[in-house]
């Protein structure tokens, strides 16, 4: 039976952070072998919907599916080293109220206005809890995509662009341009390179939109002692930060620069040394192996086959149009997602991702819903005062299979909108022609 939550009283959780579908406590409570070290993530729903809770339905809510998709598929492709325990726990519906009550003004009021917790729910997520307890810090980084895609699949328009500056970098600039604040000057190649320089150069750029955002852009997070750091332009901001780094004369306060340094030196061995980073990108690359132009074509030549065949049959359906990418698959089950990983595990090394045979149309979208998790997780990295230091993978939720279409638009947007820049950034990949 999972441990029921409701047995501790909502204050002895404390508030952590939050994000587009999920929010997350700590447990501060008196001692309970349950809940101690552990972090309750909990769903959220938009404010615009009626929370309308049938209380005639008896039948067990099922788990929260990032427990079996974490458990069944992610930990078939990474070490379960860089991965937080995640278990299913109960909630219920006065105790959620109660919790939302004593934490809606600790929220962000962006977040406030848009959603708030599920008070519907009567399961929610247990995960080892990666901020609190460690009398040293923790850092969050939220890297995005890793590679720059091969050229094979794309088009004679898109090609100079795509192989040039990588994903990140152009959304940065699309969201920048609609005004959005964004990482600009960070691009996630150089984190991913595995040379020290670019790593801390990409640590640079990731600090200085912290300290310039007061830390409202995603990227990058710091926790101390499980609070969140507000950072400013002003030094003091980072009195929590600055106790906890090694600092070259702790007698005169540290300057901004000199901060950033001492962070930079205290997480870049642990970038260099526990190589989750090569691993990640290393699955966005081979999951994402036609780009989603090619994976678009792909899907347009498998409707072609589909209409040829019901011309074949005399039926209707030889002039119709191709539809969005995705629509009308079916959510994969967990048997699905077994069966494309014992193809992906097996025979994805060597199938002919030049010449993508469209009767694999159905698994070159689950590897492309699959390497979207991948490219949207976060790292964090603990570094407790006396202990060993850990990196850890959270938010490897799957994906709807009906963004599909959504990927392809915003892949168009934002490829069109940075073309027509006349300095383009260049982006290094510096595992392109290496495959694992
Ligand atoms: O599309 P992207 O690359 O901007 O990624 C979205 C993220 O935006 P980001 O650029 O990281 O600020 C976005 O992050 P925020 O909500 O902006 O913190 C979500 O992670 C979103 O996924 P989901 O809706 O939670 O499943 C992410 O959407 P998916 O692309 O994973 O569908
Ligand atoms: N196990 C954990 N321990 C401590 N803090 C956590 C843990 N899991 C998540 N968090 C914190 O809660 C935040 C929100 O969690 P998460 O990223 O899972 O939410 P999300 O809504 O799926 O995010 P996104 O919008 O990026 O998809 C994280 O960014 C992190 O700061």
């Amino acid at each position: 039976m999972s441990p029921d939550a409701t047995t501790t009283s909502p204050s002895d959780w404390r508030y952590i952070a939050e994000g587009g579908s999920s929010i997350v406590f700590f447990y501060n409570g008196p001692p309970n072998p349950d809940f101690d070290a552990t972090a309750l993530r909990l769903r959220k729903t938009a404010n615009d919907v009626f929370p309308v809770i049938d209380e005639s339905v008896e039948e067990e809510e099922p788990d929260d599916p990032t427990i079996l998709f974490q458990h069944q598929v992610i930990q078939r492709l990474m070490p379960a080293e860089y991965l937080p325990r995640l278990d299913a726990v109960r909630v219920g519906k006065e105790w959620l109220e109660e919790l939302k009550k004593l934490n809606e003004e600790i929220r962000p009021l962006e977040r406030r206005e848009k959603d708030g917790i599920d008070v519907r729910k009567r399961k929610a997520v247990l995960a080892t809890d990666l901020v609190g307890g460690t009398n040293g810090f923790t850092v969050e980084i939220k890297p995005k995509w890793g590679f720059l895609p091969s050229p094979t699949h794309l088009s004679i328009a898109t090609r100079p662009v795509k192989t040039n500056t990588c994903r990140f970098c152009m959304h940065s600039h699309l969201k920048s341009s609609e005004g959005e604040e964004v990482s600009l000057g960070y691009c996630p190649l150089d984190l991913y390179s595995g040379q020290e320089d670019r790593i801390k150069k990409a640590l640079h750029a990731l600090w200085d939109v912290w300290i310039g955002s007061s830390g409202s852009v995603n990227n990058l997070r710091v926790f101390v002692d499980g609070q969140i750091v507000s950072p400013s332009l002003l030094p003091s901001s980072l009195a929590p930060l600055a106790k906890k780094l090694p600092l070259p004369d702790p007698s005169s306060p540290p300057s901004l620069t000199g901060l950033r340094d001492a962070f930079t030196d205290a997480i870049l061995p642990l970038l260099m040394d526990i190589p989750v980073l090569r691993v990640l990108s290393t699955l966005q690359r081979n999951l994402d192996a036609l780009d989603v132009e090619g994976l678009s074509v792909l899907w347009s030549q498998a409707y072609a086959s589909v209409n040829a065949q019901a011309v074949v049959d005399g039926g209707a359906g030889g002039s119709l149009p191709v539809p969005p990418l995705g629509t009308g698959l079916a959510e994969p089950t967990l048997e699905d997602w077994k069966a494309f990983l014992d193809i992906y595990l097996t025979k994805h090394a060597n199938m002919d991702h030049d010449h993508p045979d469209a009767a694999n149309i159905k698994y070159y979208c689950m590897a492309y819903l699959l390497s979207t998790s991948f490219k949207d997780c976060s790292i964090i990295l603990r570094l407790p005062r006396d202990g060993a230091n850990t990196v850890t993978v959270i938010d490897l939720d799957v994906k709807p299979v009906d963004r599909m279409s959504k990927w392809e638009k915003l892949d168009k947007k934002i490829v069109q909108s940075y073309s027509s820049l006349s300095e383009p950034t260049h982006c290094v990949d510096q595992w392109a022609s290496q495959t694992s």
